[in-house]
């Protein structure tokens, strides 16, 4: 355990209700207080802690001038929530953020009343923050609404569509633009510049302050809120905030988000004024406070527990390399053979590793921002054009651009490769992030083709073939964390469209797998025949077109069939079913059986935990191989005892 600060100020409040009663320097010093503590805590932990340290003055300044819980505080995204948790009543279980039973890292509606909208995608916190104020305005019990969202997260449609409709809504209404100049990678884009310059603009381009405003401000902070004089005028303020005056917002600042000398003032004359909509653009430092957070490069987003002291994170050592960095040396390689290759990212190109492409072809990786509805229609653009995109998001990002696959690409039959990262449970981001519907919503579509890599190896022959597939579009899916660890070589090899492979052969039972639980079916089966089961594991690589005559095979040489994925019901398994039900083969001498994630959500913890809390582990493949072949129960070895 590392050494606790001393936090006086902290530990002398209950909760939101205590910070109402206290003087802004009292704030300020509690604010100081409370960055100390969350550095302490993810130090413990790991998580989110640049974005949560830029967030902690605004968090004091927001509980203290509004009425929370009654005041709905929502945080787009939910990663920068750490000092809202502290301060509402979860600090005695805040170091137990992202770990099993403990909190989530994300603000989530089941967890407290002062997180009154789950997040952790981002872009939501305006549209949810317009339903609450709609809900006071037709008689609910509820109070202001206030959305913090960040100048990543505004970068997406969402945000925009709200702002469009909440102008014209009218309604009293805060957002708060959060704005640090950076998203996981430095951020991309017009509106970042614009945002820029509206930092840039001299307070003497503004226009005079509304008397009625200026009024409510106490003498010696005048100064600072001249850059707030837009609130009750709804003048256009040259070229500051005419973006946000256009939607119909009162626009308000810049302002300095760590400096509670503007930032109490401002929120208690908006409070006190605002009858409108009102965004209100409040700069921060991410990672402010925490000298290796403000100096590295990715402002400390997302960390591991690290020494507070020197700022060094305990990464394990990686025993191989991870499935991402597989995707992105195995895209470059392909974009060396062909100069029609590039690649899209939605505001992650380490995420997703083609910052690794990047660095070869930089002309050909385009970051178009946390936008992945555009990213999906841009490529298929792209592929129009004769391109050939690979869009790289992950799993659970990717259904934001649903209608853009369905529309713009599958109908269109445009060959867009779909590298889908993070399929399957990804541990400690929890539900929000758990890649676990691709495969159900892309094998859905006319003319798409899914895969599913069984390790590393099968990762780069999909690359490959995905580069060299013409015919439509084309996903491939991969879990988050390290490959298995083999031999790679240079380049993969093309694999045939719709064809499956036999890993081993056996004659009791066969597990069909599809994608990187194969190591897994791979355990199951030294369990299986441990206790004199024969094991047929076939690696099925498609889930669409389905290798039909080799689950035919597997179906007539077994008392059993298996089938396992990391995915939801009415995926790989339910494709399966459909097939055999359709040409009256399920009634045969072998039953079949299909291992999905349950149907329900499946909380943060190790992915193995987590796997193990959906009943996919090597120990619940093979029970369910057992008892489908009738072979009769008996003792099946544990995961621990499993050495192999
Ligand atoms: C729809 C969606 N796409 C991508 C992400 C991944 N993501 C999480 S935080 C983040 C950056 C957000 O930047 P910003 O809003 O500026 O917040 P900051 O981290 O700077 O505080 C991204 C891209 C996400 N959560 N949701
Ligand atoms: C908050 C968010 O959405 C991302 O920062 C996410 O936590 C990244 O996850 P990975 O660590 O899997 O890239
Ligand atoms: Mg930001």
């Amino acid at each position: 355990m590392t050494n606790r600060p001393s936090t006086p100020f902290l530990d002398s409040i209950a909760g939101p209700a205590d910070l109402r009663r206290m003087n802004d320097t009292a704030l300020a010093n509690l604010a100081d207080d409370l960055r100390a503590e969350v550095i302490s805590a993810v130090s413990e932990t790991g998580g989110h802690l640049g974005s949560s340290l830029g967030v902690v003055e605004l968090t004091v300044a927001i509980h203290a001038v509004f009425d929370t819980p009654r005041d709905k505080l929502i945080f787009d995204v939910g990663h920068q929530c750490y000092p809202h948790k502290v301060l509402t009543g979860r600090r005695d279980r805040i170091r137990t953020l992202r770990q099993e039973g403990g909190l989530s890292g994300f603000t989530k509606r089941a967890e407290s009343e002062f997180d009154p909208f789950g997040a952790a995608h981002s872009s939501t916190s305006i549209s949810a923050a317009l339903g609450f104020a709609v809900g006071r305005d037709l008689g609910m019990p509820t109070g202001d609404a206030i959305a913090v969202i960040g100048d990543g997260s505004i970068s997406a449609g969402m945000a925009y569509e709200a702002m469009n409709n909440a102008g014209s809504e009218g309604r009293r209404l805060f957002v708060i633009l959060n704005d640090n100049e950076m998203s996981i990678a430095p951020p991309v884009g017009a509106m970042s510049k614009y945002l820029s310059g509206l930092y840039a603009s001299p307070l003497g381009d503004l226009h005079k302050m509304a008397e009625g405003f200026e009024s409510v401000l106490p003498g010696p902070i005048r100064d600072h809120a001249r850059r707030a004089r837009q609130l009750v005028t709804g003048v256009q303020s040259g070229n500051a905030g005419t973006l946000f005056e256009s939607l119909g917002f009162s626009y308000i600042g810049p302002i300095d988000g760590h400096d509670m000398t503007q930032l109490l003032p401002v929120l208690r004359a908006a409070k006190t004024r605002a009858t409108g909509p009102v965004l209100i653009h409040v700069c921060t430092k991410k990672g402010k406070g925490y000298a290796p957070a403000e100096q590295s490069a990715d402002k400390y987003h997302g960390v591991s527990k690290f020494n507070v002291a020197s700022g060094e994170q305990a990464k394990s050592r990686p025993n191989a390399p991870s499935y991402t960095k597989v995707f992105g040396t195995a895209l470059t390689v392909e974009a060396q053979h062909d100069p029609r290759i590039v690649a899209v990212t939605a505001a992650m190109p380490n995420g997703t590793g083609v910052d690794i492409m990047g660095q070869r072809f930089g002309s050909r990786v385009f970051d178009v921002g946390i936008a992945e509805q555009h990213g999906v229609t841009f490529a298929a653009g792209m592929a129009a054009s004769g391109l050939k995109p690979f869009c790289a998001i992950y799993s659970t990002f990717l259904q934001r651009g649903y209608d853009q696959i369905v529309h713009d690409v599958a109908l269109q039959n445009l060959p867009v490769r779909f590298a889908i990262d993070r399929a399957g449970l990804v541990g400690a981001d929890g539900p929000t992030h758990a890649g676990s519907f691709d495969i159900g919503y892309l094998a859905a579509l006319p003319n798409m083709v899914v895969m599913a890599a069984g390790d590393e190896l099968e990762l780069m022959h999909m690359v490959r073939t995905a580069a060299a597939y013409d015919a439509g579009p084309i996903a491939f899916r991969y879990p988050r964390g390290e490959g298995v660890g083999m031999e790679l070589p240079e380049r993969g090899e093309i694999i045939e469209i719709g064809k499956g492979r036999i890993v081993q052969e056996g004659s009791d039972v066969a597990i069909l797998s599809l994608g990187a639980h194969l190591d897994e079916c791979r355990k199951a089966a030294r369990q299986l025949e441990a206790q004199g089961v024969s094991v047929t594991i076939a690696d099925a690589r498609f889930a669409k077109p389905l290798d039909r005559a080799l689950i035919r095979q597997l179906l007539r040489h077994h008392k059993a069939l298996v089938t396992v994925e990391q995915g939801a019901q009415g995926g790989f398994g339910a494709m399966v079913l459909h097939d055999l039900a359709n040409d009256g083969l399920l009634d045969g001498r072998c039953q079949v059986r299909t291992m999905t994630l349950p149907d329900r959500y499946i909380d943060h913890a190790a992915p193995d935990v987590m796997y193990a809390e959906a009943g996919l582990t090597a120990v619940d493949i093979a029970a369910t191989a057992m008892q489908a072949a009738n072979i009769g129960l008996r003792r099946v070895q544990s995961p621990v005892a499993d050495q192999g």
